[in-house]
């Protein structure tokens, strides 16, 4: 009864009290006999490929409850591998923010939580991460059903990454603390790292869960409340992971999701003037909006994760069969729904046919399909909109002249799954080379020379991270001082530890997350100075 079990999971677990706030219902029944929790993740995986439940409607966590939205209305939430509905999900919006802002802003001011230890913040950070793992395969089935990522991509590396975030912010939340400052004249100067208040959140759909853990994680290990809204497309797993945390302990208030559309509920987040901080991951032009939003309300500080169109450079002393595999996973992981993507493949014109001819056939060995299929590698792209946006981008590739190696259109007629795609002679003048596609397109350009290439790879407005591949440590030294991102990785992609500081130059971003530099975020500064002795005009 895998999918009969896992209904009533997320029954439990999306709602609070009684059938006012139900969630889900059963819809056609076909049962496997087993309880999901004692399945191995292949098992499930093959088992949920149609997962027979419905959804059929979830709340918003404000205060601790599910609620409805102020105005009563609710939005679909689909199911991208064939564009169905899987839940309506109440839509919340102005109302609804300042209901969670209120909400979150007495959990600050009166709650039980700025005045619990950090010890006991911690210990509540630690059960989350427990509660994750007792309930991974949930999570993960719901985050592949409501965003298409493959299931066992999200139940073996997107899960475990996600308590270990929790955990790895756990550890700090006691071993924040100022400093003792030597300044000149007869004063003893400290300073107190102080939680900044009310966090307001938004946050894109490409990793729930970790943007989740990105935002939330170090917010309440250095004492601060939240409001998180989550992307419209997928609102499911952060709910059950907010209910999660009240399991563990979290006092009611303390964390509060909307869920609902930017114009609306995030707009009235990044402007409300009661929120203290704002964290935001999206694209960059939404990332100048709600700048302006929060400078135009009552200047809270504003962190932003933004877009990308980052260079993986593979250099002539490379190994070609490993370059290939590397540059395809920067690129297609995920769908090609990545901000840091390596969008642009600069290859170095002596490998240059040899690295074509072996991409292309890596991306048609790609192997597309049900996301909860054993094996599967792509899943579909998260919704029409972004369909119909990477094949636009797939047809001005064409219509610019590059070279279509492979791929190029949808792969069957349901849902929104698209043929890995390789372009081959792009040229850095075309849209393909310079806006972020977000999807399976890869584009490879040719390069000269280390000077070439460094001065092509920084011509583009993002800076948020880039790929090197090379024997030579001489070439990585360079490369690395010369490339203008934030991440930089050296025969490697992706590598996500919670421990390495993330964010972009140029206009993919203000500030980084994960990291000791995610929590200067969510801290004020307090300079304390007293006199050493008794001051003459006392
Ligand atoms: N740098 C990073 O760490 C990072 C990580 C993941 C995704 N991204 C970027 O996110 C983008 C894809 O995500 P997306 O399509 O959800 O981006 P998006 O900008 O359309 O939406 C992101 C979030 O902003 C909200 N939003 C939209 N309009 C708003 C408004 N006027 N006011 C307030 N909030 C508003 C949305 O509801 C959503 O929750 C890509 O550009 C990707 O590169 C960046």
């Amino acid at each position: 009864m895998a999918a009969r079990r896992l209904s009533s999971l997320l029954s439990r677990s999306l709602s609070v009290s009684g059938s006012a706030s139900l969630l889900l219902s059963r819809g056609t029944t076909s049962c496997h006999g087993r309880s999901i929790s004692r399945f191995s993740t292949a098992s499930v995986a093959e088992e949920l490929i149609t997962p027979p439940v419905q959804i059929t409607y979830t709340q918003n966590l404000i205060n601790g409850q599910f609620v409805d939205a102020a105005s009563g209305k609710n939005f679909p939430t689909y199911d991208p591998r064939t564009g169905e509905v899987i839940a309506h999900v109440a839509e919340g919006d102005a109302e609804d923010i300042n209901r969670a802002v209120a909400a979150a802003r007495k959990a600050f001011d009166e709650g039980p939580w700025p005045k619990m230890t950090a010890y006991e913040r911690s210990r509540i950070l630690l059960r989350f991460a427990d509660l994750v793992e007792k309930n991974t395969e949930e999570l993960a089935a719901l985050e592949s059903w409501n965003n298409g990522k493959p299931y066992e991509q999200a139940a073996q590396a997107e899960l475990p990454m996600l308590a270990r975030l929790f955990r790895y912010y756990a550890g700090w939340a006691d071993k924040i603390h100022g400093l003792t400052v030597p300044a000149d004249g007869d004063y003893h100067v400290q300073t107190l790292h102080e939680p900044i208040g009310v966090a307001g959140q938004i946050i894109p759909w490409n990793f729930p869960l970790l943007m989740f853990a990105w935002k939330v994680g170090p917010a309440l290990a250095c004492g601060n409340t939240v409001v998180l809204k989550t992307a419209e497309q997928t609102p499911l797993t952060a709910l059950y992971a907010a209910k999660l945390f009240h399991e563990a302990g979290l006092p009611p208030g303390v964390l509060n999701i909307v869920s609902g559309f930017g114009p609306t509920a995030g707009a009235a987040l990044a402007s409300h003037m009661d929120v203290d901080k704002l964290a935001f991951t999206g694209s960059t032009d939404t990332g100048k909006i709600v700048l302006e939003l929060a400078a135009r309300s009552n200047l809270k500080p504003v962190t932003l994760e933004l877009g990308g169109k980052s260079p993986f450079i593979v250099c002539e002393d490379a190994d070609i069969d490993r370059a290939v595999e590397l540059a395809h996973f920067a690129l297609f992981f995920n769908q090609g729904q990545c901000c840091c993507a390596g969008s642009r493949t600069y290859v170095h014109e002596r490998i240059y046919d040899e690295f074509i001819e072996k991409s292309k056939a890596r991306a048609t060995r790609r192997v597309v399909g049900d996301p909860f299929k054993k094996g599967v590698e792509q899943g579909p792209q998260i919704d029409a909109e972004q369909f119909d946006k990477v094949l636009r981008y797939i047809r001005s590739g064409i219509q610019s002249n590059a070279t279509l190696e492979c791929g190029g259109d949808r792969l069957g007629s349901k849902g929104y799954f698209i043929q890995p795609t390789v372009f081959s002679n792009v040229q850095d003048d075309m849209l393909i080379a310079k806006d972020e596609i977000f999807g399976p397109v890869q584009s490879i350009l040719k390069f000269k020379d280390i000077d070439d290439v460094i001065r092509r790879a920084n011509t583009t407005r993002y800076g948020l991270a880039a790929g090197v591949f090379t024997r030579s440590l001489d070439t990585a030294n360079t490369l690395t001082r010369a490339l203008r991102a934030g991440t930089i990785w050296v025969n490697c992609f992706d590598v996500f530890d919670a421990a390495i500081p993330f964010g972009g130059y140029k206009m993919s971003g203000i500030g980084r997350e994960k990291g000791i530099y995610s929590l200067h975020n969510y801290l004020q500064v307090k300079a304390v100075v007293t006199p050493l002795k008794k001051a003459a005009w006392l």
